[in-house]
């Protein structure tokens, strides 16, 4: 790769939830690989777990005030513009100070005003949709952006390129067969026994929670071993009848790839990042799209069930029956679920950090004012 002229400084504007922080993070730390005097600043809000992880990262946050924009007529509609003045004003002052040559949003409530900012100085604009479906602030800025990028093939976006979601190393490179042995110590697992991963991303959910903290003698004395992350604060005891298979309940894991390693199969939410991973590391899936929100994580499993490595059950029917008469079958299906795993493995895109700092690279060597 040539790059003609690198960029010397470059701000990140998103956050919200881990999940929506994290692409930001992977293209840091993807920067900072291929530039080592690289300045990277995130822009965020004070209220997004951005204020926490990308200071413990090691990265400059920036904040702007949060504008929320309304969907319908109400006293913060009459708030909005000078809301909106502030915020640009902040993004503004964020570009100008760390001498930014290329605002990179993840949409969400920072990337407007960032993209608003950014128009108004030249400096040249890209962006990242996570999400299948486009949020407003990404379909708003992709009509000057140099470039956009999207997690999936289906988004539709004005001038869109799937590059696949930004990962953290350590799942993008994650090597199972290798990291098993380590894995099943750390977590308390046996090996030789089926292994059936459950999360609800990073809250946790309480409908898989529920399903499956009912059926823990059941899966137990079926030989099927389970290691569950509910959720900080959602964790519960799981009781296993004598000389059953080990259920791990953990509230949190900050090594998720060891989970990743340890596990045949995975029963998830189908948040963006978690489909991303699941497809990369090559792990075959049950998806339970969450049923509030926009139907986005819905749409985010569209392409790996094409493919058949993952399946879909609705949130209503993922109840202790279903893991009687679904789960378990599944579970002990050793051929079908290798089937499965090599066609998420085949979908999947490690490489999407590499991709979208090509693309940042590629703004800046086109430089301000031209986007
Ligand atoms: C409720 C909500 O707003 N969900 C959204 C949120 O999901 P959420 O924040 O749950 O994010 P994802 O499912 O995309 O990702 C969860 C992330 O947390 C990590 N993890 C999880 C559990 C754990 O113990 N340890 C750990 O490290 C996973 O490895 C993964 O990287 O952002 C996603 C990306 O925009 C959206 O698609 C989801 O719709």
């Amino acid at each position: 790769m040539i790059v003609l002229s690198a960029p010397t400084s470059v701000l990140l504007a998103g956050g919200g939830s881990a999940g929506h922080v994290s692409p930001l993070l992977s293209l840091a730390d993807a920067l900072r690989r291929r530039h080592p005097d690289l300045r990277v600043t995130a822009l965020g809000t004070q209220e997004g777990l951005e204020a926490r992880l990308v200071p413990a990262h090691g990265l400059e946050l920036r904040v702007v005030p949060k504008v929320p924009l309304p969907r319908r007529p109400s006293a913060d509609l009459l708030r909005l513009p000078r809301r909106l003045k502030a915020a640009i004003d902040a993004a503004g002052a964020a570009i100008d100070e760390t001498g930014a040559d290329v605002v990179v949003g993840f949409g969400g409530y920072v990337s407007t005003p960032a993209y608003l900012a950014a128009r108004r100085r030249g400096v040249p604009v890209v962006i990242h949709e996570q999400n299948a479906r486009p949020g407003l602030a990404n379909r708003l800025g992709a009509r000057w952006a140099q470039a956009v990028a999207t997690t999936f093939s289906s988004t539709s976006l004005r001038g869109a390129q799937r590059v696949g979601m930004p990962l953290r190393r350590a799942v993008a490179t994650l090597d199972r067969a290798a990291t098993r042995p380590e894995a099943l110590t750390q977590l308390g697992l046996r090996d030789g026994l089926p292994t059936v991963l459950v999360t609800g991303g990073s809250l946790g959910a309480q409908r898989l929670n529920e399903a499956f903290a009912a059926r823990v003698a059941q899966l137990s004395a079926a030989g099927i071993q389970v290691l569950h992350v509910t959720g900080l604060g959602k964790e519960f005891v799981a009781e296993v009848p004598q000389g059953g298979a080990p259920y791990v309940v953990v509230p949190y894991l900050d090594r998720m790839e060891l989970a990743y390693a340890a596990a045949d199969l995975v029963v998830a939410r189908a948040g963006a990042n978690t489909v991303c991973e699941l497809t990369a590391v090559g792990l075959p899936a049950v998806y339970v799209p969450l049923p509030i929100g926009n139907g986005e994580q819905r749409l985010n499993v569209a392409d790996v069930v094409a493919v058949g490595g993952g399946l879909v059950v609705d949130d209503a029917a993922l109840t202790p029956e279903w893991v009687d008469a679904e789960l378990v079958r599944l579970a002990t299906d050793a051929p079908r679920l290798a089937e499965m795993a090599a066609a998420a493995r085949a979908l999947g895109e490690p490489a999407a950090d590499e991709r979208l700092a090509d693309l940042v690279d590629a703004a800046a060597a086109h430089g301000r004012g031209r986007s």
